[in-house]
């Protein structure tokens, strides 16, 4: 007798080529249209999908876990941040969760460099006078932004993305500092030419420039609190592709309207889709809208990840880039 095919509801569009790959192996729910599914379309998701694929703009929280049916037996998320999945309760519930991890790390460690080099060379500042036409030429002191080159840069959570950009940061002449919570084993270190700090007072207290590269977990909420944010120089710059909640937001936007920071770019936001009014228009401050893994190949290196977990279960083995609680 032919098996049944896994039902696998998935939360937004995806790339074609996996939507189409993911239709010719389960029998899939794909989504019409890009707009976020609403509470209720999630629920009725997780009643009747054995494999739900959700997406970093779903919250599938304990509620949502709670609603549950009996088939659901696989978030594979399609991400690598899993701070909007409850992933204890899914445990609880005999739910495994995957995510994918990896294949963004490159295109994000580009755009922190991106961030770095905007916020420090005052590139926004330069294509508005470009877009409003007002260039009046080249003069000695117009634009005079800071070097990267020799500055420190310390990089908080030296994981995946973290080593990426300390490699890249190192080809821009930058001296490499970084606060994990497990330090990394000597030759990496010495690979990275990198300076470990045990203390993030300390560090943050020194660098230059702040890259922000670990998960938020309960453990790195306002992990940047007002209080650590008033250690840094008032020359320093922030830098924050992680997740919003990992800095004290509105602790940032007071000082760098107060010039009590230098700079920050940013590509996630602690308050949302409409980010932080204030920051918008500040001169310092470049704004991107979470577009860290944002490259063509990327997505499509995504989905396959989530095609990979999704079929390794599907054949009764553990997904290659399960979640378990201990890892948060
Ligand atoms: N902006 C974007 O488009 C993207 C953002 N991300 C974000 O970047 C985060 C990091 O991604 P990866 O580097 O792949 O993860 P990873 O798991 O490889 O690295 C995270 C590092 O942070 C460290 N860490 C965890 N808790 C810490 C704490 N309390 N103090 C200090 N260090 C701590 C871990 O030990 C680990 O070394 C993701 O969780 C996600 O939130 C990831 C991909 C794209
Ligand atoms: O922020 C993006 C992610 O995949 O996590």
């Amino acid at each position: 007798m032919p098996q049944k095919r896994l039902s696998v509801v998935v939360t937004r569009r995806l790339p074609e080529a996996v939507e189409t790959r993911l239709s010719e192996l389960f029998d899939v729910t794909l989504r019409e249209d890009d707009a976020p599914m609403t509470r209720a379309e999630l629920t009725e998701a997780v009643r009747h999908a054995d494999v739900l694929v959700p997406t970093i703009t779903d919250q599938i929280d304990a509620g949502l876990i709670g609603q549950a049916g009996e088939n659901l037996r696989l978030i594979a998320n399609y991400g690598a941040g899993i701070d909007h999945i409850d992933v204890e309760t899914a445990r609880r519930n005999g739910i495994l969760v995957s995510n994918t991890p990896g294949v963004m790390t490159d295109d994000t460690a580009d755009m922190v460099m991106a961030l770095m080099l905007a916020v420090t060379r005052r590139m926004q500042e330069g294509q508005l006078l470009m877009q409003r036409g007002e260039w009046e030429g080249w003069a000695p002191t117009a634009f005079l932004g800071t070097r990267l080159g020799g500055k420190r840069l310390g990089i908080l959570g030296m994981g995946r993305i973290g080593q990426a950009v300390a490699r890249r940061a190192r080809a821009f002449g930058m001296q490499i500092h970084y606060h994990n919570r497990r330090r990394l084993r000597a030759e990496t270190e010495a690979d990275l030419e990198a300076t470990y700090w045990e203390s993030i007072d300390q560090m943050v207290a020194r660098m230059d420039v702040i890259s922000v590269n670990c998960p938020h977990t309960p453990s790195t909420y306002h992990l940047l609190n007002a209080r650590r944010l008033k250690l840094m120089k008032p020359t320093a710059v922030i830098v924050n592709t992680s997740r919003g909640e990992v800095i004290d937001e509105s602790a940032l936007t007071r000082m760098l309207k107060a010039g009590e920071l230098a700079g920050a770019g940013l590509d996630v936001y602690q308050h949302g889709i409409r980010g932080n009014p204030e920051l918008v228009n500040m001169s310092n401050v470049v704004m991107l809208p979470h577009m860290g893994s944002a490259t063509i190949e990327g997505r499509i290196e995504m989905g396959e990840k989530v095609l990979l977990n999704v079929k390794t279960f599907a054949d009764g083995h553990r997904p290659p880039d399960q979640v378990v609680p201990s890892m948060l």
